[in-house]
């Protein structure tokens, strides 16, 4: 029986054109000026500015080569933990500004909330860092879900396409991976996913449905069907 929902965001939940089209172009935009005017007197920043010195080759005080790097990686939709962290801070003041409203989906919107009240416990897996997607369901165009879900994992727990994330979350959540149903729009998170021994439903939202032994969902309420008849 599933008692554990785990949610991927982009394509999942929200669309992928909020991420793509409003995101990432706001973290290009705000991001050089960002790291500026923090990296001297943020910790944080400067922790994660030294992450990608080291993994791009660069001299940690090479700022102006960081920026462009960090660029290029936005560019290249690259999951980097120091590049999605960075870009968590950035989107934080374009949230509290309200220049950003979190996009998600009716159906999951809806789907979350039944699934939460009827005692499913709900967490997050994203290549977003943690503070990203507290914010994108903290400032949502249909209020604040994060009362819905009892955790957040990022990348700091692996990439979404290795089976040792998946089995690093089930023992950070210490159940059972038959009672874990997993969601996604990319088969081969799904994939890793399942060979941890987690349950997993594909979301396809748009085009074409895929010839597939897999379970596919077009929405949130084809996902709660499914529930219901387990
Ligand atoms: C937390 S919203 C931003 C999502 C993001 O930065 C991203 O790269 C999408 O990753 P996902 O794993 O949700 O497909
Ligand atoms: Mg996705």
């Amino acid at each position: 029986m599933i008692r554990v929902i785990l949610t991927d965001i982009e394509g999942t939940t929200s669309s992928i054109s909020f991420v793509h089209d409003v995101l990432f172009p706001y973290a290009r935009k705000h991001l050089p000026g960002f790291v500026r005017a923090h990296y001297q007197d943020d910790p944080a920043v400067r922790e994660q500015l030294d992450m990608v010195a080291a993994n791009a080759g660069l001299e940690r005080h090479d700022i102006e080569g960081l920026i462009e790097t960090l660029q290029e990686w936005i560019r290249d939709d690259r999951k980097e933990t120091p590049l999605k962290a960075l870009q968590g801070m950035v989107w934080e003041q374009g949230y509290q500004q309200g220049e950003l409203k979190g996009h998600i989906y009716p159906d999951a919107a809806d789907c979350l909330q039944r699934w939460h009240d009827r005692g499913l416990r709900l967490f997050v897996y994203s290549s977003g860092s943690v503070k990203a997607q507290k914010l994108i369901f903290g400032f949502t165009t249909a209020g604040d879900f994060t009362p819905c879900f009892s955790g957040y994992f990022d990348t700091r727990i692996g990439g979404k396409k290795e089976v040792e994330s998946y089995r690093n979350i089930l023992n950070e959540l210490g159940v059972e991976a038959s009672t874990v149903l997993f969601l996604s729009d990319v088969e081969a998170e799904l994939d890793a996913a399942e060979a941890a021994g987690m349950k997993s439903a594909w979301l396809v939202r748009e085009g074409e449905l895929p010839e597939t032994s897999r379970f596919v969902a077009r929405d949130f309420e084809e996902v709660d069907t499914l529930l219901r008849k387990r």
